[in-house]
């Protein structure tokens, strides 16, 4: 097994929330220590990091970006390398992601370009978003790079593949949360209560009609409520309802759209409910726009690559901090190939390990290239 694989199944293990990716941290940082130094800066931001691989004849400096944190998942996949954090996995990939990141930085340390390097772990990506805050820390405005990369596992695409687009690659995400707020009471006396749990369910069905009524058809969006919570015994009528969820748009006029519908269905809610709610649309993240120049070269390269399948993709509704940095410096993102039955945000995620090192070796060709130019 390779040593990528191996570090893979080590950081599986041990997932952990935005900005509590302590032993995360720990262990990136043990593994990085290991590695030459001469070349080698390191600083911590957070429960993040940034590494810098001075280039030997430096005209830019070239980033690349990893998310690290896990999910609130119980892991169900069986596998013997399993989460040992109850409650907690790695279901979108960020352990593979994080490995190869390790294995492009360790071919650098070994294999300097002329170019400098600039390596992101970045925590939080799944929320509340670790990317906009550590773009304005002064700890990565020192080592800004001047063109930036990432990847995102494709369950969908068989290992090897190499899948993306120039432009919009990503939509604009917002959460979503809702508390209702009425008089609870006996279940057998439903006319002296306001019942949340038949508020909140009116509100999560007139909540389809946003995307369907409101929103341009030929536009897109997207608005799921992930989690809904309310009472505490089958025969009380609740007095707390609360729904947890999304807005995913292709266009920020969508977006803020689809949020003054929620708003207004909300107002709806409390009058015809005689409740109160309160609503928090917790982070929001920028779309992620991939630079046409950049990734225009990037894809005559991947196509020119005999072990790497290109694929021209769609937009996908998923959402990355990832498009904060790209807000600022021009880069890309691409989809990795890791075909998996079960897709992103599944318990049974089950990514193929050959698509780490065939990930390393496909990067490090593509920085060498771009770091001697
Ligand atoms: C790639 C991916 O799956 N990203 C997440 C980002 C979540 C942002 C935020 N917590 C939200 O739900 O709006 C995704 O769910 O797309």
């Amino acid at each position: 097994m390779s040593r990528f694989v191996e570090i893979r199944r080590d950081l599986h293990q041990i997932p952990e929330l935005g900005f509590e990716e302590v032993k995360t941290q720990q262990y990136l940082l043990n593994y990085l220590r290991t590695l030459p130094q001469d070349r080698m800066e390191m600083k911590i931001w957070r429960t993040g990091i940034i590494v810098k691989i001075s280039g030997i004849k430096p005209s830019k400096t070239i980033g690349w970006r990893t998310d690290i944190d896990g999910l609130p998942i119980i892991e169900k996949t069986g596998l013997p390398f399993s989460s040992t954090h109850e409650g907690r996995m790695h279901a979108c990939g960020h352990d593979v992601h994080m490995s190869i990141a390790l294995g492009v930085v360790t071919h650098f340390t070994s294999n300097p370009i002329n170019d400098d390097l600039v390596f992101i772990f970045q925590p939080a990506e799944e929320g509340p978003g670790g990317a906009e805050p550590m773009m304005a820390s002064e700890e990565l405005r020192e080592w800004m790079p001047d063109e930036i990369y990432a990847l995102h596992i494709a369950p969908e695409h068989p290992a090897g593949t190499i899948a993306t687009k120039p432009g919009l690659l990503f939509a604009n995400t917002s959460e979503l949360f809702i508390d209702f707020k009425g008089k609870g009471g006996h279940a057998a006396y439903p006319h002296e209560t306001k019942d949340m749990v038949v508020a909140a369910s009116y509100f999560v069905t007139q909540l389809q009609s946003i995307v369907s009524r409101n929103v341009d058809p030929l536009d897109s969006a997207v608005v799921t409520i992930g989690k809904m919570t309310a009472g505490a015994v089958q025969n009380v009528i609740a007095d707390h309802a609360r729904l947890e969820g999304t807005i995913r748009t292709l266009s920020p006029e969508a977006m803020d759209k689809a949020k003054s519908r929620v708003q207004a269905l909300l107002e709806g809610i409390e009058s015809s409910f005689e409740c109160e709610s309160e609503i928090d649309c917790g982070s929001g993240y920028y779309q992620v726009y991939n630079d046409p120049e950049v990734t225009g070269r990037f894809i005559q390269f991947a196509k020119e690559k005999k072990d790497i399948q290109f694929v021209l993709s769609r937009e996908a509704m998923t959402g990355e901090d990832f498009g904060f940095m790209l807000k600022e410096i021009p880069g890309m993102m691409f989809w990795l190939g890791v075909g998996s039955d079960y897709g992103l945000h599944h318990a049974m995620l089950n990514p193929d390990e050959s698509a780490i090192d065939k990930a390393i070796s496909f990067i490090t060709r593509y920085f060498t290239k771009l770091g001697h130019v």
